[in-house]
């Protein structure tokens, strides 16, 4: 996958709760060079997990515009919308979700098999994945039998197996220890280098704005100076 500009132009989104409206969003705009890692943080409710779920196309803003390379995210069907998230997307949350049932490698091959890679390719790059990740002596293990960091390693090689040009982490720090947290935020930063991918990190995190390129503070929807 190649490497892409995410950019956000003045954009603006409110949630309309019957009894008011909210401006989650007032006219953000910034943009993630390729290979770049930005760290998003600011108080509760400041608009941080808005602006990921715009970011990724979950939800459209209701002015302004969010573009990978120039070109807007998808908004018509909406398989066109879940095809563009699965592709280019790497979404990683503060919990790992991983199928209980399955092993560290199917888990991790998941994303790749639903895009059609052959199985026997599909294990091969996990695998290997995996090794760089340093578990490579976990591949069998379900994830009850790992460790919270190690599950977060899991869901970051299926997150990002197949290089989407666009990464964004949700505290993946926040049920971490000092030192798996420094780890999961290095892994994610170098992938982002490597890879040429646009990483956004939404974090309170010091170990995560040191390791980012750049801190946008948020509040009250506005990025502050
Ligand atoms: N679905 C929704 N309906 C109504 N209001 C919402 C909705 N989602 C978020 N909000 C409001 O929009 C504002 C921004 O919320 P958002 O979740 O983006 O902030 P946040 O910085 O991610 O907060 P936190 O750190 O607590 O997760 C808040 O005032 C929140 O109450």
């Amino acid at each position: 996958m190649s490497a892409k500009r995410l950019e956000l132009r003045a954009v603006v989104k409110h949630y309309d709760t019957g009894a008011e409206i909210v401006r989650a969003v007032n006219g953000v705009s910034f943009t993630i060079a390729a290979g770049e890692t930005v760290v998003l943080s600011g108080p509760s409710g400041s608009g941080k997990s808005t602006i990921l779920k715009l970011a990724g196309g979950v939800t459209t803003p209701d002015s302004g515009s969010v573009l990978l390379d120039d070109r807007p995210l998808p908004n018509g069907t909406a398989r066109a919308g879940a095809l563009f998230r699965r592709r280019e997307v790497g979404f990683i949350t503060q919990k790992p979700r991983l199928t209980p049932a399955t092993s560290a490698l199917e888990n991790a091959l998941m994303k790749l098999m639903l895009d059609g890679v052959p199985r026997a390719e599909a294990r091969e790059r996990a695998t290997r994945m995996l090794e760089d990740v340093g578990l490579g002596d976990r591949l069998s293990h379900t994830p009850a039998r790992l460790s919270g960091g190690e599950q977060q390693r899991v869901t970051i090689v299926r997150a990002l197996l197949n290089n989407p040009p666009l990464i964004l982490a949700d505290e993946p720090t926040a049920h971490l220890d000092t030192t798996t947290g420094q780890q999961i935020v290095t892994l994610l930063s170098d992938h982002a280098r490597r890879h040429g991918a646009a990483l956004l990190l939404v974090s309170h995190d010091e170990r995560a704005e040191r390791a980012a390129d750049r801190v946008l503070h948020l509040r009250d929807g506005c990025l502050a100076a």
